[in-house]
C-alpha cells in the first residue's frame, strides 16, 4: 500500500535483473564508496542485488531514526547462512528476534552494563601493564601482543581462565577462530547467504566456496565454543572456580526455575563464545589502528604525555582513578574510531515491515546497513575528514573550533539502557571503552611511538592498509617503540612483577 504512494530511496541506477551487482565495490572500499555515492543520492541509499533489497544509512540522524527510534522494525538481522553453517548459529550476533534473541541480551546486558564493567577495570590495568611490558621487549611482535592483551581480559571476564602463554590450549584454538573468522567472507553477504541453496551444492559449482570453508571449520568452532566453558564447568564442580560471567550464570541457577536446565545453559555456552568472537579482535583491531595513528602524529602523541605527565609526574603509571583528568587520552580514543572504525559498515540488520522515511518507501525484507564510516566522514561535522586530529574533540568551551559529535557514543552511549529492549547496540561497550582507555593510557605514559628507520637510516612512513574481513585490521607496518625514560621501564618492569 505505501510502496504505491512513495518511491523508493534514492541511488545508481540498476541493470536489469541483476541490478547494482556489477556495481557493487570490493569489501574493503564498501564503506568509502558508498559515503561518495550517498554525496550523490544522499543519506538513504537504495541498492538492489539478484532480488536482494539494501538500505544504506549514511547519517547519525537515519540511523537513529530507523535503527534506534523504530527498532521494532529495523533490529533483526539478515540470515546470516555462513555464519550459521559454521556452528554460530546460536550466538547473539545471528540470533533473530524471539525468545532466544531476549534472553541472550539480557544475560549480556546485565553482566556488561556501565556499572558492572567497572568490576573489570583491575583485571584491564593489570593486563595493561603486561601488555606495555612485552611490547618494550618486543616492539615488532605488537599484533600478537595486543591481541593477547584482549584475549586475556576476555577469557578471565568469561570463563575465569588464565591465559598461560603461547602454547596454552585456548590461545591456540582462539587463534585458529580468528583467523577462521577473518577469512569467513563479509558478513550475511556472500554467494551463499544470497543464495542458501548453494549449500546444498557440490564444492566444484561456481559460488559454493564459503559453504565448503564453513563446514571444513565447523569443527573447529564448536572445540572453541566447548573447551572454555568445560573447564569452568570442571573449576565450579571442583569449587575452584574463579568469577566470572559463566561461573555466576550456571551458580544463580541454583536460585532460579529454569524449565529446561540443559537448554539453558547451552545459551550460556554460546552467550560466553560471543565475547570472545564480538569483543577481541574489534578492540585489538582498535588498539592497533590507534599505533599507527601515534606514529603518523607525534604532535598529539606529546600532547597527550604531557597532559600525563603532570596529572601522573613521573614515579607512577596512570590507573582508572586519573580518567577524568586525562581528557586527551578520550579525544584520541573517539578519534580513532571515527578515523578507521574497525566494524566500517557495522553489522547488517534486516527490516521487518513496510515503512516509510522522510516520504521514501522501505520496503520489508531490506538489507540495512550503517555506514559507521560514512558518517564519520561528513565535512560540515568533521572539518578534513580524513585528516586524523584528536583536538576535534574537545570542548567547545575550551577553544575547539569544530562541531564534531563523537561516532562511538552514537554506536555506544546513545540507546542508554540496561533492560532488554529490542535493540543491537552493542553490549560490550562499556567494557571495550575501558580497555582501550586504559591501554592507550598505559602506552602513552610509558612509551615513545615513532617511526622505524631503514639500512640507510631514513624514515619509514607506514601505509594505512586494511585487510577486510568480518572485522577490518591494518596489514603488518614497521615502527618505533621505546621506553620513555629508563625510570618508566623500571616502573613497568616493578609494577609488572
Ligand atoms: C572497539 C571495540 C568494539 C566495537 C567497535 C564494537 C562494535 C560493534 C558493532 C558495530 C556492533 C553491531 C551493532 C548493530 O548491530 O547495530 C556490535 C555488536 C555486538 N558487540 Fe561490540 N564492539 C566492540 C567491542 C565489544 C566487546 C568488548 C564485546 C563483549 C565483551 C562486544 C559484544 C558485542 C555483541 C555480543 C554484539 C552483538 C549484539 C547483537 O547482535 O544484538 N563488543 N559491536
Amino acid at each position: 500500500k505505501c510502496r504505491t504512494r512513495k518511491p523508493l530511496p534514492p541511488g545508481p541506477r540498476a541493470d536489469p535483473i541483476i541490478g547494482h551487482l556489477r556495481k557493487i565495490p570490493p569489501p574493503h572500499q564498501l564503506s568509502d564508496v558508498f559515503h561518495e555515492w550517498a554525496k550523490k543520492y544522499g543519506d538513504v541509499m537504495y541498492l538492489e542485488v539478484l532480488g536482494r533489497k539494501m538500505v544504506i544509512l549514511d547519517t547519525l540522524e537515519a540511523a537513529t531514526d530507523l535503527l534506534e527510534k523504530r527498532s521494532s522494525i529495523y533490529s533483526c538481522r539478515p540470515n546470516m547462512v555462513i555464519f550459521s553453517m559454521m556452528g554460530c548459529d546460536r550466538q547473539l550476533s545471528t540470533l533473530q528476534y524471539g525468545r532466544r534473541f531476549l534472553l541472550h541480551r539480557k544475560l549480556l546486558q546485565n553482566y556488561f552494563g556501565r556499572q558492572e564493567s567497572m568490576v573489570f577495570n583491575p583485571i584491564s590495568y593489570e593486563e595493561s601493564i603486561v601488555m606495555v611490558k612485552r611490547l618494550m621487549d618486543n616492539p615488532t611482535n605488537y599484533d600478537k601482543i595486543i591481541a593477547r592483551y584482549m584475549t586475556r581480559i576476555v577469557a578471565k571476564i568469561a570463563y575465569g581462565y588464565s591465559v598461560k602463554d603461547d602454547n596454552d590450549t585456548f590461545a591456540i584454538l582462539v587463534n585458529k577462530v580468528g583467523e577462521m573468522m577473518h577469512n569467513s567472507g563479509p558478513p550475511a553477504s556472500t554467494p551463499v547467504d544470497f543464495f542458501p541453496w548453494l549449500a546444498h551444492f557440490p564444492s566444484w559449482f561456481p559460488g559454493t566456496y564459503y559453504a565448503e570453508y564453513a563446514r571444513k571449520w565447523r569443527s573447529l568452532t564448536l572445540e572453541f565454543i566447548n573447551y572454555p566453558f568445560n573447564y569452568t564447568i570442571k573449576q565450579l564442580s571442583e569449587g575452584k572456580a574463579q568469577p566470572s560471567f559463566v561461573s555466576k550464570l550456571i551458580s544463580d541457577m541454583e536460585t532460579q526455575e529454569i524449565e529446561d536446565q540443559e537448554d539453558y545453559m547451552e545459551d550460556i555456552k554460546h552467550a560466553a563464545s560471543m565475547l570472545y568472537g564480538a569483543g577481541v579482535e574489534t578492540s585489538w583491531g582498535t588498539l592497533v589502528v590507534f599505533l599507527i595513528a601515534m606514529v603518523l602524529h607525534p604532535e598529539y602523541q606529546a600532547k597527550a604525555q604531557i597532559e600525563i605527565d603532570a596529572v601522573c609526574g613521573h614515579n607512577r603509571l596512570p590507573t582508572f582513578e586519573d580518567h577524568d583528568s586525562l581528557p586527551y587520552i578520550e579525544y584520541i580514543m573517539r578519534e580513532v574510531m571515527r578515523w578507521h572504525p574497525v566494524v566500517p559498515m557495522g553489522i547488517p540488520h534486516r527490516s521487518l515491515e513496510d515503512d516509510v522515511y522522510n516520504g521514501m518507501f522501505i520496503p520489508a525484507g531490506s538489507i540495512v546497513f550503517a555506514n559507521i564510516r560514512g558518517m564519520g566522514l561528513h565535512e560540515h561535522i568533521y572539518k578534513d575528514a580524513t585528516a586524523f586530529n584528536p583536538d576535534r574533540f574537545i570542548p567547545k568551551s575550551q577553544g575547539r573550533q569544530g562541531g564534531a559529535i563523537s561516532i562511538t557514543i552514537w554506536v555506544w552511549t546513545k540507546l542508554n539502557v540496561f533492560d532488554w529492549s529490542f535493540n543491537r547496540i552493542c553490549p560490550g561497550r562499556f567494557l571495550a571503552e575501558s580497555t582501550l582507555w586504559i591501554a592507550m593510557a598505559m602506552i602513552l605514559a610509558t612509551c615513545n611511538i615513532g617511526k622505524a628507520k631503514d639500512a640507510n637510516g631514513t624514515e619509514i612512513t607506514p601505509e594505512v592498509e586494511f585487510d577486510s574481513g568480518f572485522v577490518d585490521h591494518l596489514k603488518p607496518f614497521d615502527f618505533a617503540l621505546v621506553p620513555r625514560t629508563a625510570q618508566a621501564r623500571t616502573i613497568v618492569e616493578e609494577t609488572h612483577r
